[in-house]
């Protein structure tokens, strides 16, 4: 048994600002006695607007939100999984949205680069358009190997594409994270029951931290960072409290993942329908 830890937040345009929030979170998971801390989708910074968007993006060798959360993770030998804008790569007027796997040593291990942008116009509701300032990712991260077993990354708008999932799964995947900013309206009708359709379908522990509450005046974020384990039991839920950065913890259980693995064999019918 392993035991994780999810963090919630309300990030600002300010890097320093949610540096000290996530280090906040640092000390309650190392206190919980957590192995990995989960951090939200663009944990350092949500800006008001495209253009700022861009305007404050840095490269994660001169960001001091991600200097800073390497140094505690090193400080306290705890992995930290955590999304951050970094400059485009094919478009340097453009940013990327990415989640980093910054392990014990306080070294980035892994990156994923999120693949679906959220382009929405939703009636009395959000309109969004992340293709604005951001370069879309090509590739699915193989699922990696942490003292927690294999983790796999996607990233909040993700979700909705059971594909990449499925996908991560069939690669070998014990956990798949989806680190977040889920809007209210979107976040009410479908945040929890996509995650845990997410666990359920996969037989993998979700794991999914996520913004909330009022960024700036045009953006609030749903809130309810969630743990839910293969069975589509959701074992933490940090509600949508935004007094102080929070965390919630959980234990991840390998016995508990290969008994529903071998109790109900989801066998697929790739004769009939593709693989993914
Ligand atoms: O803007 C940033 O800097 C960070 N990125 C985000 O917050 C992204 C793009 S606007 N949010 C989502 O994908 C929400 C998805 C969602 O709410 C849904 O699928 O319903």
């Amino acid at each position: 048994m392993a035991l994780v830890a999810v963090g919630q937040l309300t990030s600002t345009a300010s890097m320093a600002h949610n540096l000290r929030q996530c280090q906040v979170l640092v000390t309650k998971a190392v206190r919980a006695g957590a192995r990995v801390l989960f951090l939200p989708e663009a944990a350092d910074y949500i800006a008001a607007s495209s253009e700022e968007t861009v305007a404050l993006v840095k490269p994660a060798s001169e960001s001091e939100f991600v200097l800073g959360l390497r140094e505690e993770a090193r400080r306290f030998s705890l992995a930290i999984h955590v999304g951050v804008h970094e400059p485009g790569l094919l478009d340097a007027r453009k940013v990327r949205n990415t989640v980093l796997w910054i392990d014990e040593s306080g070294d980035i291990a892994q990156r994923y680069q999120k693949i679906h942008l959220f382009d929405v116009d939703i009636k009395g509701g959000p309109v969004l358009k992340e293709s604005n300032s951001v370069e879309p990712g090509s590739q699915i991260l193989p699922p990696f190997d942490t003292s927690l077993g294999k983790v796999a990354s996607a990233i909040c708008f993700d979700l909705r594409f059971p594909e990449i999932s499925i996908a991560l799964r069939r690669q070998g995947a014990d956990i798949i994270t989806f680190p977040s900013a889920f809007t209210v309206p979107t976040g009410k009708a479908h945040w929890e029951t996509l995650l845990r359709a997410r666990a359920i379908e996969t037989q993998s522990y979700v794991i999914a931290a996520a913004q909330v509450g009022k960024h700036n005046e045009k953006r609030v974020s749903y809130g309810h960072s969630m743990i839910v384990d293969p069975w589509g039991v959701v074992l933490a839920d940090l509600g949508d409290q935004n007094t102080e950065p929070e965390i919630a913890t959980a234990e991840i259980d390998h016995e508990l993942l290969s008994r529903i693995r071998r109790e109900v064999p989801l066998a697929r019918r790739t004769d009939i329908y593709p693989e993914v």
